[in-house]
């Protein structure tokens, strides 16, 4: 135990860096003021600078350099600004909590102790001492992993080693200690526990301050390009992604930076639940985007089916579905296009005011014309190129042309200053130059119709080569010829009305990028997935072709797929390996469960083959409760007592059903007794304490009190609905029950509820 003297001394630091925190946020506010001010002025300077005419011929070029310093000038004092309030947030986040860790190392051969206090960010007096380390901080790393005794780092200079003589935990809330001890363990499950125990907040929380081990090895990579995390439910494997992005723009700040980092999220509700995470530790957020809105984005035009969407019709062919969507379709596409004969492309016309400019017959002789052994994407830019010079040929002709003339006749000054663009007319020879210039930018205009459609290759049909291509793929021995014929007749009737399913979306845009080379996005460094097990192999293989110079960091749960089929960890691990082939691939696998109370996790790991291997954090609670109703009637009067039951105990109650359906028909059943929100698919934040939603957006999310809306064997009849029932349990934070009309799934089995089955009489 430690004593008082020391307890003190620990409350004097804290109010002494909570003081020096203080001054800095006066300081910093008052610079912020000043920074404001410039801003303002500058930006007014300049506004007045760019309101002048700065058409008149002669003072344009000087206006022009003075517009660009101004402009930069306006760029550095936001810039300024932007960093002032930056500090100034970092500070006001330290103040309120300014540590939560000490450790006391001893190096080899030395016999002074180094104390070191570990918080959300660094601070440093005037002297250049550390108050404060950055939890990311190369040395921090031995508050997380190491336990007392001889332990070693990673540094940018190599490994180092130290001896840990001490390591305490701090809880600190408004410069006041609440909490503190030593411990030897990796982070004292004490300190979890608090945290653990309290209610769900609406928004994610940051787990800096009590990171495990796993965790850690999960947050502080850097080594690997494919990092593959398999965790079970609950095992904080969102928490320690968005931990991790926080690492790696510390890491590497000076060569990343949030823009560069992109996650794919399940939808906008989870979006928006973890949007404070990275600013509560110092950070910008990361670019997040949902898979549907990628695809819609990248097939203008056509409106790609949701996952959602997918998932509430249920049409799937379960063979067909495992096929698109898996390596060998996607290695079929390439073998397609690696063995594709000029005459098999599917070229179309380009039209200008109704006549075909070029025609396809032209198109295909440019291209059947080239050396085949050139690489597709050679090809078609070549052929590119070839149009574009005849394009550009025939506006020479057209330069002299009688409409060009009468164009220019009519044309007013500032049609005429549009067209010369930013060309200075003192660049100009002569008159006739300037003539041909303008002539050539009137015929421009008018061709850029042409233009444009050999720029975005629309002389190339990529819908109906896709077409040909599933006619003539060979099948999967498990697929008939007879469904597979209905299903590309399928996918043309939906063509008809600009419709792509899912399982079409991934490998029509893997065909075109492919065989045009095109759309290829090399900014972004690190790409996540989070829920990966949603995603199919050929997904993420187009993900792959594309974000090209990105390390894929894919995490999920293959328990929780819940739009297919459960698959072994192992197994689909497997799949991703062979998929994506990498130099450095890394698997790490979660399996302590922290989301849930024992009585729950273990509840809920029963229901799995592999369950046992899940471990639950030694949380108390309620055991979950299942009710048997025997008619719908009974069960929704047995869900509204429930419902005020909870209420008393919890903040947030949700009812998690299976689809849209049920959770409209939930929320009309309560609707009139409780405020409910009901959510969809659109909405952006949950802020009711009681919710009726789809499993699907539930998704990454977690509750206080879990309802599960009729788990009965009618609803729930097989293996099939594994991983649906699964991620349900697993989004109850302290108290889980169960509903069912008539007889309960088999899913659940019979030693898991025995002794808390209630009979609703
Ligand atoms: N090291 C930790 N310290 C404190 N809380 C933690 C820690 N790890 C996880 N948690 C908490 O456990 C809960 C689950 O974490 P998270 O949502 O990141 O898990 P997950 O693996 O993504 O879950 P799922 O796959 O079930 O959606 C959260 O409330 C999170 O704050």
């Amino acid at each position: 135990m430690m004593n008082k003297h020391e307890e003190q001394q620990e409350q004097e630091r804290v109010t002494f860096v909570s003081q020096l925190l203080a001054n800095k946020i006066k300081k910093t506010k008052q610079e912020v003021e000043n920074a404001k001010a410039e801003t303002q002025q500058v930006q007014k300077n300049y506004e007045t600078n760019t309101s002048v005419n700065y058409l008149e011929a002669d003072d344009r070029i000087e206006t022009k350099a003075e517009l660009q310093q101004q402009r930069s000038l306006v760029n550095k004092v936001v810039e300024d600004e932007n960093i002032m309030k930056r500090q100034l947030d970092t500070y006001q986040e330290l103040h309120h909590s300014p540590y939560f860790g000490r450790i006391d190392i001893q190096d080899e051969g030395f016999s002074d102790t180094d104390k070191l206090y570990i918080g959300t960010a660094s601070l440093i007096d005037q002297d250049g001492e550390f108050l404060i380390h950055d939890w990311r901080a190369p040395i921090s790393s031995v508050y997380y992993n190491g336990t007392l005794g001889k332990v070693s780092y990673q540094t940018p200079n190599g490994q180092q080693n130290t001896k840990l003589l001490k390591k305490r935990q701090f809880q600190i809330k408004d410069g006041k200690i609440i909490n503190l001890f030593d411990t030897n363990e990796t982070v004292g499950d004490e300190l979890l526990q608090k945290e653990l125990s309290s209610k769900s907040p609406e928004a994610m929380k940051n787990i800096v301050a009590t990171i495990q081990r796993e965790q850690n090895d999960i947050i502080r990579d850097t080594k690997s390009d494919l990092l593959v995390v398999q965790g079970v439910a609950g095992s904080g494997k969102t928490s320690a992604l968005l931990q991790r992005i926080a690492f790696l723009l510390y890491h590497s700040r000076n060569d990343l930076n949030a823009e560069q980092i992109l996650l794919f999220s399940p939808n906008l509700l989870f979006s928006n639940y973890i949007k404070e995470v990275l600013p509560s530790l110092g950070e910008h957020n990361m670019r997040q985007v949902t898979l549907a809105k990628f695809f819609s984005q990248r097939m203008e035009g056509m409106q790609v089916q949701t996952l959602f969407n997918r998932f509430e019709n249920q049409e799937l062919n379960t063979g067909i579905h495992e096929f698109k969507g898996s390596q060998k379709f996607i290695n079929n596409i390439d073998d397609y296009l690696q063995n594709l004969k000029p005459q098999d492309i599917i070229f179309t016309d380009i039209h200008f005011q109704g006549e075909t400019y070029f025609s396809k017959d032209e198109i295909q002789k440019i291209y059947g014309g080239l050396n085949q052994n050139l690489p597709l994407a050679d090809k078609l830019l070549k052929t590119k190129n070839t149009l574009i010079k005849q394009l550009k040929q025939r506006i020479k002709a057209e330069i002299n042309s009688k409409w060009v003339a009468d164009r220019l006749d009519s044309l007013s000054d500032e049609q005429y200053h549009a067209l010369l663009g930013d060309q200075d007319i003192d660049d100009f020879t002569d008159f006739d130059a300037e003539h041909d210039y303008i002539a050539t930018q009137l015929v421009k205009q008018n061709l850029k119709i042409v233009y444009d459609a050999i720029y975005n290759d629309s002389f190339w049909d990529v819908y109906t080569q896709y077409q040909k291509f599933l006619e003539k793929v060979s099948l999967s021995a498990d697929i008939a010829q007879s469904e597979w014929k209905a299903d590309v007749k399928q996918f043309q009737d939906k063509l008809e009305y600009h419709q792509i399913r899912l399982d079409d979306a991934a490998p029509i845009l893997y065909l075109r990028d492919k065989f045009t080379g095109e759309n290829k996005n090399n900014a972004i460094k690190y790409l996540f997935i989070d829920e990966v097990q949603d995603y199919s192999i050929a997904e993420i293989m187009y993900l792959k072709l594309i974000f090209r110079n990105a390390k894929f960091n894919l995490i999920g749960d293959s328990e929780q797929a819940i739009f297919k089929d459960v698959e072994s960890a192992p197994t689909l691990l497997n799949k991703l390996n062979n998929a994506i082939s990498v130099r450095h691939p890394r698997l790490i696998y979660l399996n302590r469960s922290y989301r849930s109370t024992y009585p729950i996790t273990t509840f809920a790991s029963s229901i799995l083959p592999d369950g046992i291997n899940i471990e639950a954090f030694n949380r108390a609670g309620n055991k979950p409760i299942l009710y048997q109703a025997n008619s719908e009637m009974q069960m929704k009067q047995q869900l509204k007592d429930l419902i005020k039951q909870e209420l008393k105990d919890h903040q947030t109650v949700a009812i998690i059903t299976k689809n849209q359906a049920e959770a409209k028909t939930v929320y009309r059943t309560i609707r009139s007794d409780f405020e409910t929100l009901l959510v969809t698919d659109s909405a952006r934040s949950i802020n009711q304490k009681v919710v009726v939603l789809p499993v699907y957006l539930a998704k990454g999310l977690e509750f206080d009190s879990v309802i599960g809306w009729d788990i009965s064997k009618q609803n729930y009849p097989d293996q099939h609905s594994l991983g649906v029932l699964y991620t349900i349990m697993t989004r109850a934070m302290h108290n889980l029950s169960l509903l069912s009309n008539g007889p309960v799934t088999p899913l659940i089995p019979k030693s898991a509820f025995n002794n808390k089955l209630v009979e609703v009489k």
